[in-house]
């Protein structure tokens, strides 16, 4: 059995995982993705793919790296919250990390095909570096038109979601994203996903919450919302916790 076959599942908790999306009549993408648990790295480098040979070196020096900076960010984040650098490191030291390369094959522009739909993260914060352009946000300011994010070489973007959204009772908006499809290039993107652990429940900071600020979200937490997926809810997830 080829090494991908070997880690086709569609077991979301599964640690590492191969899944590909083909355009059929129901579903209008096409994308293929590997989604890898890593953090604390050295509890799961070992089951990652090893063809090619420095897959997992140089993923690995990258999940680290990207994780470190993720931490960073968010200290900035929270503070800009108004709470101390250090709120929610706990939680984020004991939490997950997942990376997510994605590749879109090449699509003519006729046929109307996205590499992804419509979706916030559930995550606190996500990472994404890309090959090229195909990455769309919704400008909710201009009667929610999809907006191009151009790629910049060697750049990365930083998306907030759904849990962050939740955290900062509203102040921090989880983005709605799509990828395009291109007809030239096929495309690949790897995804830095951080959350807090899996059964701990996410709620809005005590100190953002007042008489004139009121809880805007019941608490969450990612087995919650792994149990949303498979639940067929016509709402999307941050909707469904919206009070
Ligand atoms: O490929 C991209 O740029 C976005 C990927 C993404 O949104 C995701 O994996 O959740
Ligand atoms: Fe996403």
């Amino acid at each position: 059995m080829d090494q991908k076959t070997i880690f086709l599942s569609n077991d979301v908790k599964k640690p590492v995982r191969l899944e590909k999306f083909r355009v059929d009549n129901v579903s209008r993408v096409s994308r293929e993705l590997i989604k890898l648990y890593a953090y604390p790295i050295e509890d799961w480098i070992g089951s990652w793919p090893h063809n090619p040979t420095d897959f997992t070196e140089n993923l690995g020096k990258y999940a680290i790296e990207v994780r470190r900076l993720s931490l960073e960010i968010m200290e900035a984040i929270v503070e800009s919250l108004g709470l101390p650098p250090t709120y929610s490191r706990s939680s984020l030291e004991k939490g997950m990390h997942m990376i997510v390369g994605n590749k879109y094959p090449q699509c003519s522009p006729s046929s109307n095909i996205l590499g992804l739909a419509s979706h916030t993260d559930h995550t606190i914060i996500t990472i994404l570096l890309e090959s090229m352009s195909g990455l769309e946000i919704m400008d909710s300011n201009d009667n929610n038109a999809w907006k191009s994010v151009p790629a910049a070489g060697g750049t990365l973007k930083v998306l907030i979601g759904n849990h962050l959204e939740v955290l900062s009772n509203g102040l921090y908006k989880s983005v709605f994203h799509r990828v395009t499809s291109n007809a030239q290039k096929s495309r690949v993107s790897i995804g830095s996903c951080l959350s807090f652990p899996m059964a701990q429940m996410v709620e809005p900071a005590m100190e953002l919450v007042d008489e004139e600020h009121p809880k805007r979200y019941k608490a969450s937490s990612l087995e919650e919302y792994i149990k949303f997926l498979s639940s067929k809810a016509d709402k999307s997830y941050i909707e469904s916790l919206k009070i």
